[in-house]
């Protein structure tokens, strides 16, 4: 079966499986990204997204998973193939504040309180500080901050910053979120349960997409309607997993037989095969 095909019957189970409308949202077509300095770091892309999925990225180090974020945020160009989100270029979804990123480090300005943090985006677009404090509350609401809002972020544990991150983010109510290894500092309690609570809340959005970078296979396993497994670099999608499993997800999957097959399933694509000589460029 074609990675394209296998694509397609993907999106269509996770359409069934999650809320949204099934629109397409992030389109890759053969795209390759080589820096000025001549690094190829990812080469013949292929990735069809559609609105609602939850789309985890698997694979070693280096195999190019933040450069594919950056290339659908508009932060880097791509070399070659075609690349279209939101129906429009990376930088045009971006500036018009349709796509939210979160990164490990929370970037949180120690000076200030949590209300201010989260709604730095706002203000930096010129939202009235009335519009911007009612969204501010909602968003810090929504990651159980709500009655910390004039809390210091050296206040926080790194949990409760990590929170406060994924408030930042959703404040613009993005339809796109990139979470580009968000929990992976986090002790194993913490980041269960911020699984649970980013779950609630892509649930509950119904609308927004998300695609979420990690190096744990059970975390990618429990969150994601599809999991893309990326060779080493130049990376490449070799595989993309469907992980049929209906939502909410209660924690009773984590020890459900079907979960560890879906782990078996992740990490036996994670397993690099090199191409025989016949298959080589
Ligand atoms: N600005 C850049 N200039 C040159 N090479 C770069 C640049 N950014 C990344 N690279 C290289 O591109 C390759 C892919 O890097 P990238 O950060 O996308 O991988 P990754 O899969 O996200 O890695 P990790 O899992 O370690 O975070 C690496 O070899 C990296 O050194």
């Amino acid at each position: 079966m074609s990675l394209r095909s296998l694509d397609e019957n993907a999106a269509a189970a996770a359409r069934s499986a999650v809320p949204g409308s099934g629109r397409q949202l992030v389109e890759l077509n053969n795209v390759d990204k080589i820096y000025p300095n001549g690094t190829i770091a990812v080469r013949q892309v292929d990735l069809a997204v559609s609105e609602g999925e939850f789309i985890s990225f698997v694979g070693p180090s280096g195999c190019g998973k933040s450069t594919i974020f950056n290339m659908i945020a508009g932060l880097t160009d791509h070399t070659r193939g075609r690349l279209s989100v939101l129906g429009t270029t990376p930088r045009d979804a971006r500036t018009h504040n349709e796509i939210a990123f979160v990164f490990q480090e929370h970037t949180l300005l120690p000076w200030t309180n949590l209300l201010e943090n989260v709604t730095l985006p706002l203000k930096l677009r010129g939202v009235p500080r009335k519009a911007r404090e009612e969204e501010g509350r909602r968003a810090l609401e929504l990651v159980g901050l709500g009655d910390s809002v004039k809390s210091l972020p050296r206040q926080l544990s790194g949990g409760m910053k990590m929170r406060v991150s994924i408030a930042r983010a959703l404040v613009s109510r993005p339809k796109l979120l990139l979470m580009d290894e968000p929990f992976g500092a986090l002790d194993e309690i913490t980041r269960q349960t911020l699984q649970d609570e980013l779950l609630n809340i892509w649930q509950n959005d119904k609308r927004m997409t998300v695609l979420f970078i990690t190096h744990n296979v059970f975390e990618a396993v429990f969150l994601s309607t599809r999991v893309a497994v990326m060779t080493p670099r130049p990376g490449k999608i070799t595989e993309i997993v469907d992980i049929p499993q209906p939502f909410p997800r209660e924690e009773t999957f984590r020890s459900d037989p079907q979960f560890g097959e879906y782990v078996r399933a992740v990490s036996d694509a994670m397993k690099f095969k090199p191409a025989a000589a016949g298959e080589r460029e």
